[in-house]
C-alpha cells in the first residue's frame, strides 16, 4: 500500500488537522486530501490556506490512501470506524484525538489493520509541535517510519505507551492553552504599565521563549526559578503568593480535569 509519494487523507478540517497540514505541506514527498462531515466552506479555506486537495467523502480517496489521519472529536470516532472497516486494506490508520488509543482502533477495525495514536499541539503548524506517538500491534518498521516522516514535519516526537499518551494528553496536548491562559494575564498586566499590547505580548512572549530555552539547558526549574528569585527580592513576594494559594494544587487539578474528560 506504501507508494513513492505517500498519500494522507484527513478525515477532520478543524484546528489541529490545519496546524499539521501546515507543517506537512512544507515537506514535498506527501500528497495530501481533505475531508470533513459536510463543512465546505472550511475544506474551501483548507484548499485555499494550504494548496491540498479536498474531497467530498473520504470514500473518493479510499482506494489511493497510504495513510488516513482522523482529527475529528473522539466522539465522531465510533460511527466513523464502523463505516471505515468496510474500505480498509492494510491503510496505516492513525487518530489524533484525545483518549482514541490503539486498542480501541483495532477494535474496531478488521484483524491486522496497522494503526497508531499521535498527540501532536497546535504549535505544530510551526514545526514546533511536541508530539507524543505510540503504535498498534499490527505496525510494521515501514509503516513507523512513515509516521516519524510525518511527525518530523510538524516538529519533536517522542515515542512512549499506550498508557503514557493518556497520561501526557494534558501535559503536551493541552498546557499550551494553560501557558497561553498565563500569558494572557501577564500581556493584560504589563499593559497597565501603559506599554502597547503589540509590546506587551513581545515582551511575555520572548519571556516565555527566553524561560523554556533555560528549561532545555537541563537546570532543574526549582533551580532556574532559584535563580530568579533574588533572596528576600521581589521574585520571593510573587512566588510567596503562588505558593500560598496552592499553584502546584492548581495545576494538578487542571491536569486531572483533563484526565477525566479524556475518558471515553
Ligand atoms: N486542538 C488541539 O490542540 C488538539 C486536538 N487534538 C485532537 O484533535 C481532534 C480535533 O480537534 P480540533 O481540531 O481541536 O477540533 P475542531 O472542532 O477544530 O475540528 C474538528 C473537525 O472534525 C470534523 N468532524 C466532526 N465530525 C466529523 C465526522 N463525523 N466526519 C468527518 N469530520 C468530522 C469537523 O468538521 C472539524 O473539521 C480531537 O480529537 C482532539 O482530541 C489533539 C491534540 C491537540
Ligand atoms: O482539548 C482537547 O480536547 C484537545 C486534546 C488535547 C488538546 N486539545
Amino acid at each position: 500500500m506504501i507508494s513513492t509519494v505517500n498519500r494522507v487523507l484527513f478525515i477532520g478540517a478543524g484546528r489541529m488537522a490545519q496546524a499539521i497540514i501546515k507543517g506537512l505541506v512544507q515537506q514535498s514527498d506527501f500528497h495530501i486530501a481533505v475531508t470533513n462531515n459536510g463543512d465546505e466552506q472550511r475544506l474551501n479555506y483548507v484548499k485555499e490556506k494550504f494548496g491540498v486537495e479536498i474531497v467530498e467523502s473520504w470514500r473518493e480517496e479510499i482506494e489511493t490512501t497510504d495513510v488516513i489521519v482522523l482529527a475529528l472529536p473522539p466522539e465522531a470516532h465510533g460511527s466513523l470506524l464502523n463505516e471505515l472497516a468496510n474500505f480498509i486494506d492494510k491503510h496505516l490508520i492513525v487518530t489524533v484525538a484525545a483518549g482514541i488509543d490503539p486498542a480501541y482502533l483495532e477494535k474496531s477495525l478488521p484483524e491486522g489493520t496497522p494503526v497508531a495514536w499521535m498527540m501532536p499541539n497546535t504549535a505544530a503548524e510551526l514545526g514546533k509541535s511536541m508530539t507524543l506517538y505510540t503504535c498498534g500491534t499490527h505496525t510494521n518498521s515501514s509503516h513507523e517510519e512513515l509516521l516519524q516522516q510525518m511527525l518530523s514535519g510538524i516538529g519533536s516526537y517522542e515515542k512512549v505507551t499506550e498508557q503514557q499518551i493518556h497520561e501526557l494528553t494534558p501535559i503536551t496536548g493541552s498546557a499550551p492553552a494553560f501557558v497561553y491562559a498565563m500569558a494572557d494575564t501577564l500581556i493584560n498586566c504589563a499593559m497597565e504599565s501603559g506599554v502597547t499590547e503589540q509590546q506587551a505580548r513581545k515582551l511575555v512572549a520572548e519571556m516565555i521563549g527566553g524561560a523554556a530555552s533555560m528549561l532545555k539547558t537541563g537546570e532543574s526549574p526549582k533551580q532556574l526559578a532559584d535563580n530568579v528569585a533574588t533572596p528576600g527580592g521581589v521574585t520571593a513576594a510573587g512566588l510567596d503568593v503562588l505558593d500560598r494559594n496552592n499553584f502546584d494544587g492548581l495545576i494538578s487539578g487542571a491536569i486531572d480535569a483533563c484526565h477525566k474528560r479524556a475518558k471515553i
